[in-house]
């Protein structure tokens, strides 16, 4: 049984301060994933102050593409920086983690269809590791190179293994309604669209909205919760928002 869970770049960074941690709330995140000790966990992070930071100065998201290599690299570097520290943390906790660069194993083509290999994930999985990937550059036909969120990164990686749990923990408790309410359950983008905004944070590729977009085409459902739900997902529960 896969398990796959998203650490928002929102929640484990302090979204509006460039490339900083926010590390109480990434250890006590490090912390509950080891004490779940769920079989088969991929984990998945954004790129909150460090990615989004850097693609926002150089101007790429995930339609508009750069070709001058420092941008990538910028973008790009930032991210493997904070992978390092996202397995650090989860090393503290003897976490087997391993890190997965999309940017190696990705591309889209010119109608900006995704193409993420998972063989290394699926090796890993059967392995006792925890892969750990994150959003980053992919290299687009005809764009050069853009975004390629840790949400679409979720969606990919659902329906290529197969997973039977998908949540995203970011810093709201759900997605919310027009009076901050947590809304039960989402079946289609029409029912929610009036409500559903982008970050509050420097943040290139749709916030809430994509995000909601990205879990609907999963083939099975997918929570969307707060830090303070992540031990109640993994222990099989269906906090926040259920999406599909
Ligand atoms: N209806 C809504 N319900 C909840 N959050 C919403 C809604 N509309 C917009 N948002 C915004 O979406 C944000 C979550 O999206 P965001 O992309 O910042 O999260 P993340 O995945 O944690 O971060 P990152 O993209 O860096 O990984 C919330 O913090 C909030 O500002
Ligand atoms: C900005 C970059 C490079 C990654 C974005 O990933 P996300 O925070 O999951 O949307």
């Amino acid at each position: 049984m896969v398990t796959v869970l998203k650490l928002g770049g929102s929640v484990v960074t302090e979204k509006d301060r460039p490339e900083t941690l926010d590390d109480d709330t990434l250890a006590s995140l490090s912390a509950a994933i080891a004490a779940a000790d769920v079989e088969d966990l991929v984990v998945v992070h954004g790129g909150g102050s460090f990615g989004h930071h850097h693609a926002a100065e150089r101007g790429v998201s995930s339609t508009e593409g750069i070709r001058d290599v420092d941008g990538v690299m910028a973008v790009h570097g930032a991210m493997t920086t904070l992978n390092r520290f996202v397995l650090s943390r989860l090393h503290a906790e003897d976490v087997p983690a391993l890190p997965v660069h999309p940017f190696s194993a990705a591309a889209r083509d010119a109608e900006g269809e995704l193409s993420l290999m998972t063989d290394q994930v699926a090796t890993m999985l059967d392995e006792g590791f925890v892969p750990v990937l994150h959003g980053d550059g992919v290299v687009h036909a005809g764009e050069g190179v853009t975004v390629l969120s840790g949400d679409e990164i979720v969606a990919a990686l659902g329906d290529a293994l197969d997973a039977d749990r998908v949540g995203l923990c970011s810093t709201v408790p759900g997605v919310l309604d027009g009076d901050d309410e947590v809304i039960p359950r989402i079946d289609a983008f029409d029912e929610v669209a009036d409500v559903l905004g982008v970050s509050d944070a420097t943040d290139v590729t749709g916030g809430m909205a994509a995000k909601v977009r990205e879990l609907l085409a999963l083939g099975s459902p997918a929570y969307v919760f707060g830090p303070d739900d992540v031990d109640a997902f993994l222990a099989g529960e269906e906090p926040g928002t259920r999406i599909g």
